[in-house]
């Protein structure tokens, strides 16, 4: 039986992120993956989607700019775009393979499960290390209804050969919205199905009201309050959606993005002494689990931040600190951005306006359409909200813009780097861009 200073099960972000920094610490590192190697960020999840969505900005700009300086109609090709999108995600599994290659990192394909605490087994190998690492990520939550079968996920979504007439998704959070647009985009007739009257509800819903507006004039439909009791086929090969109430929402096909739940189920944890809490692993301030050998990490930890790459690969690093001595016992985060990559996006970072208000801080509501950098492309709407606190320095900021991602950026280099206008001021930027705008807003 092989023995290592350390193993990892997953190979995510998360689980990439503590082997590389274990390894050229000097530690022996097994990592452990049942699926694509690389896990859901690059193969199914964030990567793939931006690409689709280069073409959805493209064309949206295209269609914003029509006589004024551009004429002519752009479609999406939807089996050549995806050719695009496989071209970057076919080659990601083996790359990540020869990055381990590369670094001298064991890796083992199958499915990883304690036999105790200091052993895992795939089935067919067995291996022991002083610690392990879990970081088995998240999958769709499903509904207990009858039907759920014939929903499809994210994975499918990413994976599209044509775009159906008619699409619908159940739940009203980052998947939801980021697909919808993506889809209304490629020419199919999209709903939403919200079982509340909101969507994104971490998000400003001052900004959130906007956000529908620009989609229900894309022609995408929200169905509110709708509690699905069940899916079900109908006589001409469709689906439909069906609400407690009896509506029903019909198309070709209906997917599910009611969340995620983190995978905790399969790995025998009590044969490890290691617990489960709410959606994935207990872990402490350290991200110890409920045995001290054995770490959580990613989306699969209950840990008290959004469920991000970033996220993920930043725990991933602490415990590898943490192991190798440079990292305290408690981890400490810095402010997170979070991004929903709709049409137009949305992002926040660090405290909210709402927050702000009620605590009776200075809050800066921004319209930013008659900007250089918004309305050259004759952007239909950019707004954003920045907090600042008595100081005048930034401590939050939400952006409603094609170009959020970028900006919320600049916000969040600024309040981790805690500068106040003058500060800011004195960074000097390329201009004109999105960038050299910041003076503005402090
Ligand atoms: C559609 C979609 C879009 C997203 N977009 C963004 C975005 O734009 N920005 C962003 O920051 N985040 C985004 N996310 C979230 C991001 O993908 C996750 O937060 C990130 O992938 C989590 O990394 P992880 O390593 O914890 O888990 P994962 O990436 O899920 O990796 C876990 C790996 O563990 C493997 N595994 C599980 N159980 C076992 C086992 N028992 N044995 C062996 N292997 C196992 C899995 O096969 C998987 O490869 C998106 C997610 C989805 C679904
Ligand atoms: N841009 C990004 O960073 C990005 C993009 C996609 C996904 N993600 C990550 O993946 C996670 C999963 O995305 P998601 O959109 O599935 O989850 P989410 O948590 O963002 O939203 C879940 C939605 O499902 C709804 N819902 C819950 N139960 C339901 C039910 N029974 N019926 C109908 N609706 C229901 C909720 O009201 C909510 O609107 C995100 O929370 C995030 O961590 C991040």
């Amino acid at each position: 039986m092989e023995h290592f200073n350390v193993g990892i099960i997953g190979s995510g972000p998360a689980g990439l992120s503590a082997a590389f920094p274990l390894q050229a610490a000097g530690q022996s590192v097994v990592i452990v993956e049942e699926y694509l190697w690389g896990g859901t960020c690059p193969n199914y999840g964030c990567d793939p989607k931006k690409v689709l969505l280069a073409a959805v900005e493209a064309k949206e700009q295209a269609e914003w700019m029509q006589h004024t300086g551009l004429i002519g109609h752009n479609e999406i090709d939807w089996p050549a775009l995806m050719e695009h999108k496989m071209a970057y995600t076919d080659p990601v599994p083996a790359r990540k393979i020869a990055g381990l290659d590369d670094a001298g990192i064991t890796h083992k394909y199958g499915h990883a499960y304690f036999v105790d605490e200091h052993t895992v087994s795939t089935g067919t190998e067995t291996f022991t290390a002083d610690k392990w690492i879990i970081a088995t990520g998240a999958r769709p939550a499903r509904l207990s209804v009858p039907g759920d079968e014939l929903l499809h996920d994210n994975e499918d979504f990413l994976n599209l050969p044509k775009i159906p007439e008619e699409v619908a998704f159940i739940g009203a959070g980052f998947i939801a919205i980021e697909f919808a647009g993506i889809a209304a985009a490629a020419g199919a007739k999209v709903h939403v199905v919200a079982k509340h009257d909101v969507i994104l509800r971490e998000f400003d819903q001052d900004l959130t009201q906007d956000l529908i507006a620009q989609m229900e004039s894309k022609g995408i439909t929200f169905h509110w309050n709708f509690d699905t009791a069940a899916v079900e086929e109908t006589a001409d090969g469709r689906f439909d959606i069906v609400a407690a109430d009896g509506r029903r929402v019909t198309s070709d096909m209906p997917f599910i993005a009611a969340g995620r739940a983190g995978n905790t189920e399969d790995l025998n944890l009590d044969a490890a002494g290691v617990e489960v809490a709410g959606n994935g692993i207990k872990v402490m301030a350290d991200l110890r689990t409920t045995n001290p050998n054995i770490f959580a990490v990613g989306d699969v930890a209950e840990s008290p931040v959004p469920k991000l790459t970033p996220t993920g690969a930043y725990e991933a690093r602490y415990v590898a600190g943490l192991l190798t001595g440079t990292e305290p016992e408690e981890i400490s985060y810095p402010a997170i951005p979070t991004m929903v990559y709709g049409s137009p996006k949305l992002g926040q970072v660090g405290m909210s306006a709402v927050e702000a208000e009620a605590k009776g801080m200075r809050v800066n509501s921004i319209d930013m359409t008659p900007w250089l950098a918004y309305w050259r492309h004759k952007e239909p709407i950019a707004k954003a909200k920045v907090v600042l606190n008595e100081k005048g320095v930034i401590i939050g900021a939400t952006v409603l813009s094609a170009e959020a991602d970028e900006l919320l950026n600049y916000f969040t280099v600024a309040i981790n780097q805690k500068q106040d206008k003058w500060a800011i001021k004195h960074n000097l930027y390329s201009y004109p861009s999105i960038a050299s705008d910041m003076g503005f807003f402090a």
